[in-house]
């Protein structure tokens, strides 16, 4: 399997020949691995090394302080998720990270928030942090810029209007996420998953991740792939609700994280996830002309419900009781 690394510079300038090009890329890339690199995108080193350190400062709080916001608190699932809270692949245990995760920071009495659309609400934020929300929500929308840019360059490929997804971002459910994997012992083989095997839910995701590695990715015959770090590179992939969009056009890759050193990693998703509201049906050009689409329309919101029951451990537990 191939993982390309595509520099996406052309698609800040002005000449369609270059961005006709790397949007062809894209598209070939997200139809054949589901994964990508991109360079040449606009967020610069300093940023991202200042937001390392954000992170490093946010996990090395006291638990007491970190658990003020935690995210079982939160309706909406914002803010602090303890060790082995999430469980990504269901057969093994809960994964060996800690996490924060923000997004839209919507006051509670806003007109959208209510039962039908349980996503939005408010972010919790560390008070012990000075400047914390406004280095966050910079960040935010600066790498929602970015993903809104490479749908642009989906759109293009697909021979759809470049602006397509450009009004579906409006008050996005899109989330930026810390994760912190703590060192352990080497001998602790189970602990080796950092990140269970899952595929990722929204439409794009990109993420960050430092330099010790482990993020691997599977082919189609079940072998995993490495996906090493690249200096001041993004890894771009393709979630669940992409491939439903796309009639399965594009593929939404399985993926772990995968560290038997047991050295302490970092890593930073950001997850490009449109407006609750957005219409997922079948986009313009992805089914034959006379074909059904394989996926009924849903909106974006109730898909992304349906993919967090299924993942949280306390999500699941409260969702199997209100069955029972
Ligand atoms: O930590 C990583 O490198 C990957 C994390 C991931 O796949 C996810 O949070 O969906
Ligand atoms: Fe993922």
């Amino acid at each position: 399997m191939n993982i390309p690394l595509i520099d996406i510079a052309p698609l800040y300038q002005d000449n369609p020949t270059g961005k006709l090009s790397v949007a062809n890329a894209i598209d070939h890339a997200c139809q054949h691995s589901g994964f990508f690199y991109i360079q040449g995108h606009p967020i610069s080193r300093e940023r991202i090394a200042a937001m390392r350190q954000l992170a490093q400062d946010f996990f090395a709080l006291p638990a007491a302080e970190k658990l003020k916001i935690n995210i079982q608190l939160s309706a909406n699932h914002r803010g602090y998720g303890e060790t082995a809270a999430e469980q990504l692949d269901p057969s093994q245990p809960g994964d060996w990270k800690e996490s924060y995760d923000m997004g839209l920071n919507l006051p509670v009495d806003h007109e959208l928030i209510g039962p039908e659309r349980p996503l939005y609400g408010p972010n919790q934020y560390p008070t012990a942090i000075p400047d914390f929300q406004r280095r966050m929500e910079t960040h935010y929308w600066d790498m929602l810029a970015l993903g809104k840019k490479i749908l642009s360059a989906l759109a293009l490929a697909l021979g759809i209007d470049e602006t397509f997804f450009d009004n579906k971002f409006d008050h996005p459910l899109s989330v930026l996420r810390f994760l912190h994997y703590p060192s352990r012992p080497t001998t602790d083989k189970q602990a080796a998953i950092g990140a269970g095997a899952h595929s990722d839910y929204g439409c794009i995701t990109i993420l960050w991740q430092d330099e010790i590695g482990g993020l691997q990715v599977q082919d189609v015959n079940g072998r995993w792939i490495d996906a090493p770090p690249i200096a001041n590179t993004f890894v771009i992939n393709i979630g669940n609700m992409m491939a439903r969009w796309s009639n399965d056009r594009y593929k939404s890759t399985p993926h772990r994280v995968y560290n038997p050193s047991g050295a302490e990693r970092y890593s930073m998703p950001f997850f490009v996830e449109p407006d609750f509201d957005t219409d997922v049906s079948c986009l313009p050009n992805c089914a034959a002309a006379g074909d059904t689409p394989k996926y009924a329309p849903i909106s974006a919101g109730d898909w992304m419900i349906y993919c967090f029951n299924n993942t949280y451990a306390y999500r699941a537990e409260e969702y199997q009781q209100e069955e029972t």
